[in-house]
């Protein structure tokens, strides 16, 4: 792969280019070792993405707001800057297609819903974190197929771990679910903070932005959608 290259789209995340990048579980299991424990096994996800071409950008900017990238306690920030955001971005060398490759035959056909599954992203806007919450819910196909609990929370990884903007990080999820598990409806409801909001700008801390995407039955249909709404966010 040509690490110099921008990364890719949105809708098609520069994953498995060559035999050597990690793909599917793989390259999960990889970007969750390195969260969990800071371990790698393999080829580290950093190698993805050209550390050297962020390092030298990080010493730009401590330049241009007026600190000396060579003293004491800068001089490692540039290289762990390159590393943080290797790890920040990882999403983006992550089909999540791959995420949902293991479904179950369950016979169920009602709402399965997963709340609070904790999300960090960054804005594309200002490059700043946002933080808070997903709930997803899906009510299975008639085929009554049901993916791995832990999958819903992978995807809403994947996915914030790329530069976002909280409404399609909602929608991408909800959509990827509607493609790959077939089933009825779908429901994706994100609570963020985000601190370009807090931090800078108009400094309002605490706001929180909610956002939805709804698809399908649940989306055409206002009584299950209202049912699954309250579960999701009880009064
Ligand atoms: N819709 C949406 N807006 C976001 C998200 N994250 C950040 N923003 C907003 O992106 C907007 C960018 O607005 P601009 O006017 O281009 O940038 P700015 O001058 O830094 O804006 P201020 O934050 O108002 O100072 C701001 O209003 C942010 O609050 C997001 O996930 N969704
Ligand atoms: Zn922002």
């Amino acid at each position: 792969m040509n690490t110099r290259e921008p990364a890719a789209s949105q809708d098609t995340p520069a994953l498995a280019a060559s035999s050597t990048e990690p793909d599917g579980d793989e390259a999960l299991d990889y970007l969750a070792a390195r969260l969990i424990n800071g371990k790698l096994t393999g080829r580290p996800v950093e190698n993805a993405v050209d550390l050297g071409r962020i390092e030298r950008a990080v010493r730009e900017i401590l330049i241009a707001v007026g600190e000396d990238p060579d003293r004491d306690g800068l001089l490692q920030t540039p290289a762990r800057v390159a590393r943080a955001y290797a790890e920040l971005f990882a999403g983006l060398r992550v089909d999540p297609k791959q995420v949902l490759t293991t479904t179950f035959e369950a016979n169920h056909e009602e709402l399965v819903l997963v709340r609070d599954i904790d999300v960090m992203s960054l804005c594309e806007h200002h490059l700043l974190p946002f933080r808070g919450s997903a709930h997803i819910g899906y009510i299975p196909g008639p085929d009554g197929r049901i993916t791995g609990l832990s999958k819903l929370a992978r995807l809403v990884e994947v996915f914030a771990r790329r530069p976002q903007v909280q409404e399609r990080l909602t929608s991408q999820i909800a959509d990827l679910l509607m493609e790959r598990l077939n089933p009825r409806g779908v429901i994706v409801v994100l609570e963020c903070e985000h601190m370009c909001m807090a931090m800078r700008g108009i400094q309002k801390s605490g706001a929180k932005t909610i956002t939805s995407a709804v698809r399908g039955t649940l989306q055409r249909d206002a009584k299950s959608r209202a049912e699954a709404m309250a579960l999701i966010i009880p009064r």
